[in-house]
């Protein structure tokens, strides 16, 4: 971390200096530039890995300087944010080669977990361009782990599919590293230098779904205030990655299915259809098959997207793998000069060994990264371990719940259970999304999306600017 070279662009010093400190805190090297054209001159001279952007500044702005620089040195990762952004302007971005984009106030903890994603996916662009990887290797593309036989056999596999254009449907538990494939897969793909695009159609309000992936013309529904192109279209020559998509609602899966057949689509309140060259990645955590047989996902869809079924292994039945999980991770999270683990005892690694992961590898992962945090230096024992993995029984929020005689909506009552506990994680955390995730073993993004469609408002506040 300490060799890797961050610019900053904008032309706010105070925003600039703000997010400097807290990335050289977290150490980084880090440049500043009040404008794209300051930002060119100090890359050329600097040699910088990354770069963060404003959109807005004066001589030449955010989109410009984008374009420049991936004209200039297109190896460079770039992260853009604003105070405002559409969907079309985010499509522009990706299109100029942005590597992400957020919308300002956004959390430091965030930009970092960005930071992080980016230099990761540049260091495995450079290798798959550099050669094929190498399976009967203890990792794919740097990033997916694993020696068991289960792990080589999804390396081998992944490699096969990457060169088609077939669809895949990815099956596992949550956690076991579904997405990780899924962009391992467009990576080594013939479709790398095009968007691999995500869509959690579970954490997507039903009713916005639909416009979410096909697009929207103005007017076609209250709030549609602008023309938007949906994910689909940002996905064009690259990859769709609808996750959870055991959660869509029948009414879609029809329109889905005739998308993947007749490679178009119509977006909503519109009558003209576009052309799409999209390759789709779906995955799911559910029993597609029986959600077939019991008619609560179309037979036809499942046929089409299931033409390449890829399971993956829950972390309990790949234990061999644990102790390469634990060292990667421990290598990545005391990677910085505040942290420094040097390794885990042999009474935790075994205690860790025989514990049966129901978050899979995110758990092992967000473990392994509060130990880090809380330990600071030193070697992990079995007593620096949380209770439930030293063979205690887990709490549950509640042990068990008494059904009135005249019985109540259940559905309302597990809605306001997810509620309060969503609510008591944040409250936890001073508002921290990122922790807070972690509390509940969900996705940073799952649970921002969560917020979004129940409209829960945070306590507290975290760091944002
Ligand atoms: N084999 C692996 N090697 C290294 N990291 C992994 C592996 N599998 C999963 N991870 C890490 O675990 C976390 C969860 O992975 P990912 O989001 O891909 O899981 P998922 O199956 O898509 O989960 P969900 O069903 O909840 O969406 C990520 O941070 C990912 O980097």
């Amino acid at each position: 971390m300490e060799n890797t070279k961050i610019l900053i662009a904008d032309d706010d010093k105070k925003t600039r200096d703000f997010v400097a400190a807290f990335l050289s805190y977290k150490g980084y090297q880090v440049f500043q530039a009040s404008d794209g054209q300051d930002a060119l001159e100090k890359i050329e001279i600097n040699d910088v890995n990354l770069v963060i952007t404003d959109l807005m500044m004066p001589r030449v702005n955010g989109i410009e300087f984008i374009k420049k620089l991936k004209a200039m040195r297109p190896e460079i990762v770039t992260i853009a944010y604003s105070a405002f952004a559409n969907s079309e302007m985010t499509a522009n971005l990706l299109k100029a080669g942005a590597f992400f984009y957020l919308e300002k106030p956004f959390n430091l903890e965030e930009l970092e977990t960005h930071v992080r994603r980016g230099l990761e996916h540049h260091s495995l662009q450079n290798q798959s361009f550099r050669s094929k990887p190498c399976i009967k290797n203890r990792t794919l593309l740097n990033n997916i782990i694993g020696e068991s036989d289960k792990m080589l056999a999804l390396f081998e596999l992944i490699e096969k599919v990457a060169s088609s254009d077939s669809t895949v449907l990815l099956q596992g538990e949550s956690g076991t590293g579904k997405e990780l494939v899924a962009r391992a897969i467009h990576d080594l793909s013939n479709r790398r230098q095009k968007n691999f695009v995500p869509v959690n159609c579970a954490a997507i309000p039903d009713e916005l779904l639909e416009s979410e992936l096909f697009g929207h013309v103005k007017g076609s529904f209250t709030g549609a205030i602008a023309t938007r192109i949906g994910r689909f279209e940002m996905a064009d020559k690259g990859t769709l990655f609808l996750d959870e998509i055991g959660d869509m609602k029948p009414s879609l899966q029809v329109k889905l299915l005739r998308v993947l057949q007749n490679r178009e689509l119509e977006p909503v309140g519109s009558t003209t259809t576009k052309k799409v060259d999209v390759r789709i990645i779906a995955a799911t955590n559910q029993n597609l098959e029986k959600m077939v047989a019991t008619k609560e996902f179309r037979e036809d869809l499942y046929y089409r997207i299931s033409v390449i079924p890829i399971i993956l292994p829950p972390l309990r039945e790949r234990q061999g793998d644990i102790p390469l999980l634990i060292s990667s991770f421990l290598e990545r999270f005391s990677n910085s000069k505040y942290q420094k683990v040097r390794g885990i005892d042999s009474s935790a690694l075994n205690l860790l060994r025989n514990y049966d992961w129901p978050g899979n590898v995110r758990e092992l992962e967000n473990l392994i990264e509060r130990m880090v945090i809380l330990k600071g230096s030193g070697t992990i024992s079995a007593n620096d371990l949380p209770e439930k993995y030293r063979g205690r029984k887990a709490t549950t929020p509640q042990e068990s719940i008494t059904l009135p005689d005249n019985g109540f909506c259940l559905n309302s009552a597990v809605e306001e259970f997810e509620n309060q506990l969503i609510l008591q994680a944040l409250e936890k955390t001073s508002g921290n999304k990122k922790e807070a995730a972690i509390l509940l073993n969900l996705k940073r993004t799952t649970l921002i999306e969560k917020l979004k469609k129940k409209k829960l408002s945070i306590p507290g506040s975290s760091m944002t600017i």
